[in-house]
């Protein structure tokens, strides 16, 4: 079996003490496997985000271990962090933060400019491509649709190459036919591009997209396996969702 891209083992995460303390994070250990497409569903509150932030190294477990790419982050100080967080990882949120000023083209290598490394010319050519926005990469994102800008967005984050791709509900603010675009996108950098995706979302469709499916419950995991269709999707959901009450 080849090492996984990222390792988290007994993440555990607390807000607030005493009575009102709320456990996000209970004991959780999960691998990513590279060249895997991973979503990761559950009910609101069921600790998601808090586990996604913690496995990227943009929130801390109160304890465990996460390791990237071979680097354990739970060491390192926050210079070093936020280097591993812009060399190896990147990121797709919900709102697509591009910088207004910028052309698509500029967005999509702002990371690498900010790092002061080069583009690959035939890496970057490939992504503008398979985005397929044509000539549009030398509009603003106020000139694109949200499909296209979220699209901008995933080049953005594969512009580096990076060991994984977080992306926390990428389609959250589109509709039905750029949600696809955008998960077909997402599907094609595991495919085609040999990239590694771990993916937050309350879409069923949406996780359909993926090889695997975690479902999280109170801080925990209560499902790990193949994503399957939408229906199976959705009969997981059900099966570790609170039974229905009986009056
Ligand atoms: N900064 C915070 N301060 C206090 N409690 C928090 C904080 N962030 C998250 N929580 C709590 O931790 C629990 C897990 O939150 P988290 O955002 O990880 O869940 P989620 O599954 O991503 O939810 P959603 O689907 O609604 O985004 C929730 O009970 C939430 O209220």
């Amino acid at each position: 079996m080849p090492t996984p891209i990222v390792q988290a083992s007994g993440l555990s995460k607390t807000y607030g003490s005493g009575e009102t303390a709320i456990t996000a994070l209970d004991d959780v250990s999960v691998d990513f496997r590279a060249g895997e497409l991973t979503a990761i569903m559950g009910p609101s509150g069921s600790g998601k985000s808090t586990l996604m932030h913690c496995i990227a190294g943009l929130d801390r477990a109160d304890a465990g271990t996460v390791t990237i790419d071979g680097v354990e982050i739970t060491d390192l100080d926050d210079r070093h962090l936020t280097e591993l967080r812009r060399d190896r990882i990147g990121f797709v949120f919900q709102a697509f933060n591009l910088l207004p000023v910028l052309t698509a083209e500029e967005n999509i290598l702002l990371p690498l400019t900010i790092a002061g490394r080069e583009p690959d010319p035939e890496w970057l050519e490939q992504l503008v491509t398979t985005i397929g926005l044509g000539d549009r990469r030398h509009h603003r994102p106020s000139e694109l649709s949200g499909g296209q800008q979220q699209r901008v967005a995933v080049a953005r984050a594969l512009a580096s190459r990076p060991a994984v791709v977080f992306a926390d509900e990428p389609t959250g603010n589109l509709d039905s036919r750029s949600s696809d675009e955008i998960l077909g996108l997402l599907r094609h950098s595991v495919d085609g591009l040999g990239q590694s995706v771990v993916m937050v979302t309350h879409d069923p469709h949406a996780a359909s997209f993926a090889d695997r499916l975690l479902v999280l419950k109170d801080g925990r995991i209560v499902h790990d396996g193949p994503a399957g269709g939408a229906d199976d999707v959705h009969e997981r959901l059900r099966e570790t969702s609170d039974p229905t009450p009986t009056a």
